[in-house]
């Protein structure tokens, strides 16, 4: 069992008339990928600027390694925190950046800065302040990766990048942390693409945590089910249905049950189809992510629910 690089406990954060953060008791793990889930204005980059030292509690407290980050440059320099609006000086081009990153993080690997910057191309002699969105959060992320922080936060790191940029990400992200093992917390609202590099989750809710767990034990407490509507209104009854979606004649939904094997049994029974459920799925479910197809979650495909209730995905194991 890892050790916790970060605990918080009761942080709360007030601005005038809203609680951004809500008596958030968390603890995060050293040297796992922790993904930091939940809808607009949970809560998530308030938890970051407050670890980070960027922003203080109105009440609460944070540890980092067992230390009080703020003002403490030790542990402060041990964690880079990029944000979704990293805002850079006017006249900055690629190589400010860079230098300035080599100079502020002790583990800094100019090497893989220099790998990351030819494979995302990112222009040279342009003033950052002229980049697309996309360059921008690449930039973001050779800052992130490069820093090779003990800690690493980011904060939905891929706006505006393509669909490409985004894989190149989560590749090199996985390639550097299996030889480099760190803390990294990543915030995101697209949970299926990166449902792969999350080992943990800690999902927020109107700046409450309402669930913090392994991504597998999850996984393993729900399962979907779909197929005709009569055969699936047998099964659903007396079930606890996280969420339910009608085609026709044809249905899912997700129960939240261990799929054991007289469930599986029943489901074969009635001749319905059994099959796992996505992070994504499961954590909308609960009603704490974007629906997929929703503007937030650009990379679903609005006629999945119609596939899903006509072909299960996957299959239970
Ligand atoms: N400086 C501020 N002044 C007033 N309210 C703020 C401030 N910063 C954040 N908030 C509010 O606190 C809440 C949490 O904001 P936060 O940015 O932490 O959410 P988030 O989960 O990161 O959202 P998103 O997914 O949209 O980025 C929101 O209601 C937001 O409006």
């Amino acid at each position: 069992m890892n050790a916790n690089a970060i605990e918080t406990r009761e942080l709360t954060r007030r601005y005038r008339g809203e609680t951004a953060l809500d008596g958030v008791s968390v603890s995060i793990k050293e040297n796992v990928i922790t993904g930091l889930l939940g809808r607009n204005g949970a809560g998530k980059t308030t938890l970051m600027s407050l670890i980070t030292a960027q922003d203080l509690p109105s009440s609460g407290t944070v540890r980092v390694d067992g230390h009080a980050p703020f003002e403490r440059a030790e542990t402060i320099e041990r964690m880079c925190f990029i944000r979704d609006n990293q805002r850079y000086p006017d006249d900055y081009r690629l190589h400010h950046a860079l230098r300035a990153a080599a100079f502020s993080y002790p583990n800094w690997s100019q090497e893989l800065a220099d790998h990351l910057v030819e494979v995302f191309r990112i222009p040279r002699r342009t003033i950052v302040k002229k980049y697309s969105r996309g360059q921008l959060s690449a930039l973001g992320i050779v800052l992130g990766l490069a820093s090779r922080a003990p800690i690493t936060f980011f904060d939905e790191p891929y706006l505006g990048l393509d669909a490409t940029a985004r894989g190149i990400f989560y590749d090199e992200l996985l390639r550097d942390y299996a030889e480099h093992p760190r803390t990294i917390i990543l915030s995101t609202h697209l949970i299926d693409e990166m449902d792969r590099l999350l080992e943990r989750v800690i999902v927020l809710d109107r700046g409450r945590v309402v669930r913090e767990a392994d991504v597998d034990e999850l996984r393993g407490e729900a399962f979907q089910i779909a197929g005709k509507l009569s055969d699936l209104d047998a099964f659903l009854a007396g079930r606890e249905v996280l969420s339910r979606r009608t085609i026709g004649g044809l249905g899912t939904a997700i129960i939240g049950e261990r799929p054991s094997d007289s469930v599986q049994a029943e489901a074969r029974e009635l001749g319905l189809e059994l099959s796992g459920v996505s992070l994504q799925d499961l954590v909308a479910a609960y009603g704490l992510a974007d629906e997929p197809g929703t503007a937030s979650h650009p990379e679903s495909d609005p006629t999945r629910a119609a596939n899903a209730a006509r072909t299960p995905e996957r299959s239970a194991s």
